[in-house]
C-alpha cells in the first residue's frame, strides 16, 4: 500500500459502471478494499466488481452512504437528481460528496443536498482505468483545503489532477473528458488509411500507437510548442509537408475545434436536465 493522505478514509461510489470501475482500480493501490464500498442496480456488475477487485458491493445506494466518509456519485447526469434526492438524509454535512458528472453544476449539487454538505465537482477522463487519467476538479462552498486535498489524492491515484474554478469544468468535459475518443477516433482514421496504401493491419495498429505514444512523450519532455517537434519532421518540398496540407485543405483543425465547443456546449446543456 502507498503512503497516501487519504488516511483511514472510507470511500463509496454510488454507480458501479465505467468511471467507477477505473477509479477503483486505482484506489485499491492506495487504499485497503475493505475500506471501497460500490452501489448499482446490477448485480451482475457488483460480482464482476467485488470479484475482481475485493472491494465491497451492494444494490443499496443508502448502504454507501452509511459506511463511507467520502461518496462519490458516478451516475449518469440524467438520473442525478433523482439518486441524489433520495440520499439527501443521509449526505451529511460530515461526508464529502465528489460528482463526476458531467454538466451537474456545484449549485444544483448543493440544492439537492442539505445545507453545509461539502461538494467537489471533478471531470475525469477513460484512460484512468490504466492509471493515466486527466482529471480537473473545483470546490462547492463548503469545500474546505482538506476536503480539495482529499478529492486530489482520490484522482491522483487514477492520473493527473488539476484543481480549477467551475466554470472551465464544462470546457475541460469537451477537452479531456471527451477527449479520448476523439484520439480513437484520429488513431482508427490513421490505421485505416496505412491499410488502404497496402499496409497489413497489425504493422498499421503497431506503428500508429506508437508514434501516438512517441510524440506525445516527446512533447512531454522536452515541453516545446508542437508546432516546434513539427517542423522537425517537416522537410521542405517532402513527404509531410504533402501530408499536412492534405490535413489543412480537409479543414482538421476546425473539425477538432468544432468537436471540442459542440461537446462543452452539450455539457453546459446537461445542467438543466
Ligand atoms: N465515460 C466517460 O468517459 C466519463 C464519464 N463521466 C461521467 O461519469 C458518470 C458515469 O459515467 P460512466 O461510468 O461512463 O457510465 P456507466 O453507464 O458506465 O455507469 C453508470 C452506472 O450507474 C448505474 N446506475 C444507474 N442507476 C443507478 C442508481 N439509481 N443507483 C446506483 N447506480 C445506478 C448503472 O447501472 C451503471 O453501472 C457520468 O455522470 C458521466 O458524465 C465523466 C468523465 C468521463
Ligand atoms: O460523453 C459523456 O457525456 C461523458 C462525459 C465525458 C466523457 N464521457
Amino acid at each position: 500500500m502507498n503512503q497516501n493522505n487519504l488516511g483511514n478514509q472510507r470511500i463509496g461510489i454510488i454507480g458501479g459502471g465505467a468511471m467507477a470501475e477505473a477509479l477503483l482500480r486505482g484506489l485499491v493501490k492506495v487504499v485497503p478494499p475493505a475500506q471501497l464500498t460500490v452501489s448499482d442496480p446490477s448485480q451482475e456488475r457488483l460480482d464482476f466488481l467485488r470479484e475482481s477487485l475485493q472491494v465491497i458491493t451492494t444494490e443499496d445506494n443508502q448502504q454507501v452512504c452509511a459506511q463511507s466518509d467520502v461518496v462519490i456519485l458516478a451516475v449518469k447526469p440524467q438520473v442525478m437528481a433523482s439518486v441524489v434526492t433520495a440520499l439527501r438524509d443521509r449526505l451529511t454535512p460530515d461526508k464529502l460528496v465528489i460528482s463526476i458528472a458531467a454538466g451537474i453544476r456545484l449549485e444544483q449539487l448543493a440544492a439537492w443536498l442539505a445545507d453545509g454538505v461539502p461538494v467537489v465537482r471533478v471531470m475525469p477522463n477513460t484512460p484512468a482505468l490504466i492509471g493515466k487519467g486527466a482529471s480537473a476538479l473545483a470546490g462547492g462552498t463548503y469545500a474546505t483545503e482538506a476536503h480539495m486535498a482529499t478529492a486530489v489524492a482520490i484522482l491522483e491515484a487514477v492520473g493527473t489532477a488539476d484543481v480549477v474554478g467551475e466554470a472551465y469544468l464544462d470546457a475541460v468535459t469537451g477537452l479531456s473528458g471527451s477527449g479520448p475518443a476523439y484520439v480513437y477516433l484520429m488513431i482508427e482514421a490513421m490505421i485505416d488509411a496505412g491499410v488502404h496504401e497496402g499496409l497489413p493491419r497489425d504493422l498499421a495498429r503497431r506503428l500508429v500507437l506508437q508514434t501516438f505514444r512517441g510524440s506525445t512523450a516527446l512533447l512531454l519532455e522536452r515541453g516545446h510548442h508542437p508546432g516546434v517537434e513539427r517542423d522537425r519532421v517537416t522537410s521542405p518540398g517532402g513527404t509531410t509537408i504533402a501530408g499536412v496540407k492534405a490535413l489543412e485543405d480537409g479543414g482538421v483543425r476546425a473539425a477538432l475545434f468544432a468537436a471540442v465547443q459542440a461537446a462543452t456546449k452539450r455539457s453546459r446543456e446537461l445542467a438543466g436536465k
